[in-house]
């Protein structure tokens, strides 16, 4: 199933240079936080001493989830196919923020519970309706599981021939802070009220629910596939109780690392991708830039199983790759410092080694 896929460390090739370059712009040392380590990151991922990312790219991908059934989210499933026609559209968050940026955005069906009419925006990948309702059943075949990963590597790779230098990942997909959540428990092996939130906005009775059902899920997973979870393999995982976006995305994780390419992580839901992905393939995470803390109660503790310092925390608990676009800026920033900004030797400042 995964096989494909052989990512590599980004090369070490130029950490000398690219950390004598950051140390020897015209500032203290270390001064510029979390850009140097940006621009560190992108310099070794680009291997070269100036880096790119002036061609980025949103990817969104998009699914339905049998598991509302259970009452997992507050909003009807009828919510996706219409925010897919608002990103469309141009009316959502990430479709404002991207407009903001001019940075394009492509949508993709992978799973919407609707027949969508065609638009220039968006990718007709649609695997089904929607996943099984994983508290009863299998949330997907293995065919459907590789029809997903591989709409993430098609959308990627005709991304990156068309010149994309920085990917940007988002989702949507009612229910998927649910689905999200039991694939981090699967993952890490905790509890699921450690990984279970208020998604959209449930109350407490709602977030002790959304709990119970994904520790019933992943009873039932346990019972049918004969495995505690702990001894599931990353197929197993997605097909018992993954998504199709989340899936997708991962797949597009892995493709943009195989190629070399440094891909932004959105929130909750794009951090649990990423998780998945690198169950996969370690390296992944190396080309992942960690966009911001989501207000989701378990992105927290994920971002730290990733070891990730994300560059913003403003509150938000959106997706759709909000947090993603509201980061370029900053990620343009570092590698503008790395590029343009004047060394003490070039500027004719004195450094600092004088005591
Ligand atoms: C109007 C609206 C726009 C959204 N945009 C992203 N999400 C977000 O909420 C959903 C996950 O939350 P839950 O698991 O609680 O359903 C996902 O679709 C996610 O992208 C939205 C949700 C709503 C209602
Ligand atoms: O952080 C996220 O990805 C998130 C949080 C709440 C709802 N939807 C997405």
């Amino acid at each position: 199933m995964f096989e494909q896929f052989s990512i590599e460390a980004p090369s070490s090739l130029f950490n000398q240079d690219l950390q004598h370059k950051i140390d020897n712009k015209t500032k203290p040392l270390g001064a510029l936080g979390v850009l140097e380590s940006l621009a560190f990151q992108l310099g070794r991922i680009q291997t070269s001493l100036t880096v790119d990312v002036s061609k980025p790219k949103m990817i969104v991908f998009a699914g339905d989830h049998g598991v509302v059934a259970q009452g997992v989210s507050l909003y009807p499933q009828e919510v996706t196919p219409q925010m897919v026609m608002n990103f469309l559209h141009g009316g959502a968050a990430v479709s404002v923020f991207c407009a903001q940026h001019k940075v394009p955005l492509q949508v993709v069906d992978v799973g919407v519970n609707a027949e969508l009419e065609d638009h220039p925006l968006l990718a007709k990948r649609k695997v089904a309706f929607a996943t099984n309702d994983f508290s009863q059943a299998p949330a997907m075949t293995s065919q459907a599981l590789s029809l997903a990963i591989q709409a993430g590597v098609a959308e990627v790779d005709n991304a990156l021939d068309n010149g994309v230098n920085l990917l940007m990942f988002g989702e949507m997909g009612i229910g998927n802070t649910c689905v999200s959540s039991c694939m981090m428990t699967a993952l890490m092996g905790i509890d699921p009220e450690q990984s279970a939130g208020r998604g959209t906005g449930l109350d407490e009775g709602g977030v002790s629910k959304k709990a119970q059902v994904i520790a019933r899920s992943l009873k039932r997973a346990e019972e049918q596939t004969g495995l505690p979870m702990a001894m599931w393999d990353a197929q197993t995982l997605a097909e018992q109780v993954g998504g199709f976006e989340i899936l997708a995305m991962a797949g597009a994780m892995l493709q943009s690392a195989q190629r070399k390419v440094a891909f932004v992580v959105d929130g909750f839901i794009c951090s649990v991708a990423l998780l998945f992905a690198q169950k996969v393939a370690p390296h992944v995470r190396e080309y992942a830039i960690f966009a911001h803390q989501s207000n989701e109660k378990a992105h927290k503790s994920l971002l730290d199983a990733l070891h990730a310092e994300p560059i913003l925390a403003l509150d938000l608990r959106l997706g759709e790759g909000s947090g993603a676009i509201l980061s370029y800026p900053i990620i343009q920033s570092a590698a503008l410092f790395l590029n343009n900004m004047a060394s003490f030797e070039s500027a004719g400042v004195s450094d600092g080694d004088n005591i």
